[in-house]
């Protein structure tokens, strides 16, 4: 199924590729990864969807070049990725990774010394590493919490120190494993505006999530794992057209695509609606889901 929307892809150029694959964790009876192959489009917000287990945080760890492939390759810009110590530094600077726990994030004591934490292992000179750990203060709104022990800091707040640290680093890919998880309204919220400035200042986002509401208003492109391969590909609306496909993973669908199904049934049930009047208004509804 994922072959009919690749041509979709073909006009654009790809940041980071994966072809072929695979990758067992030692004492594992299954690979977490087996055979995958997808390509993440330069400058596009694409989220990664599957089951629990499916491979996400695996895909992740591979992307930055934590883990190698035990078989196949990924490309960055169209390049094998190296994996001396050099070429991986240089990678994750390209290549940001925001853990799920931002416990596995934080290694410095206070705020400060964690955002500045990337720019010194980098050696930068001094007065450069004040200035962009300054800038990313500000921009995460982390001021009043500069001098605060990481570890007493809210959850909310540990998560916001996790994406500054990443982005100081001023990555072209971001890499986020299940960023709103245990984040209230509120936060979320903050969270999805400070995405739309990343991205429209230009860094390609790559989100894993369960949200699929978030998915569908937020993302550009879509990708479905399962069991450690790439099963479905492209645009919200066009992945979540395969409704059947996506109930047998056990994924579902947005809420919107499940209202606008049941309004469709009891629709085509009345005589005197037209079936062409429920298309026109189910693509306005669709549109107003979407953040733009
Ligand atoms: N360190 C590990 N050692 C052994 N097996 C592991 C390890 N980490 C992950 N796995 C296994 O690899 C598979 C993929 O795990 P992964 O964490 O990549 O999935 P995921 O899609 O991120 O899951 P979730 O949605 O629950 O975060 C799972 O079967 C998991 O049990």
């Amino acid at each position: 199924m994922a072959a009919q929307f690749w041509w979709r892809l073909r006009d654009g150029s790809m940041l980071l590729e994966f072809e072929q694959v695979g990758y067992t964790y030692v004492g594992s009876p299954q690979p977490a990864l087996q055979g995958l192959t997808l390509g993440i489009p330069t400058g596009k917000r694409c989220a990664l969807i599957g089951q629990n287990g499916c491979g996400k945080t695996t895909l992740f760890l591979l992307a930055n070049g934590l883990y190698k492939p035990q078989q196949g390759m990924v490309r960055w810009q169209g390049k094998p990725l190296q994996y001396d110590r050099a070429s991986l530094m240089a990678l994750r600077q390209r290549v940001g990774l925001v853990f799920q726990d931002p416990e596995q994030q934080l290694v410095a004591s206070t705020v400060e010394e964690d955002i500045s934490y990337g720019l010194c292992n980098l050696g930068l000179p001094e007065d450069e590493i004040a200035q962009r750990v300054g800038e990313a203060i500000v921009a995460f709104g982390l001021t009043e919490l500069v001098d605060r022990p990481v570890h007493h800091l809210s959850l909310g707040q540990k998560k916001r120190v996790s994406l500054a640290d990443v982005m100081v680093m001023q990555p072209e890919l971001l890499l986020l494993d299940e960023p709103t998880a245990y984040l209230d309204r509120l936060h979320t919220r903050d969270l999805m505006v400070k995405l739309k400035q990343i991205w429209t200042a230009g860094t390609t986002i790559l989100m894993a999530t369960h949200d699929l509401d978030l998915v569908y208003s937020w993302a550009d492109w879509v990708f479905v794992v399962d069991q450690g391969k790439l099963v479905l590909q492209g645009a919200p609306q066009d992945v979540f057209a395969h409704r059947d496909f996506l109930e047998k993973l056990h994924l579902g669908v947005p809420q919107v695509f499940e209202v606008l199904d049941r309004v469709e049934a009891a629709w085509s049930s009345q005589a005197e609606l037209y079936p062409s009047d429920f298309n026109l208004l189910r693509q306005r509804i669709l549109n107003e889901f979407r953040q733009g």
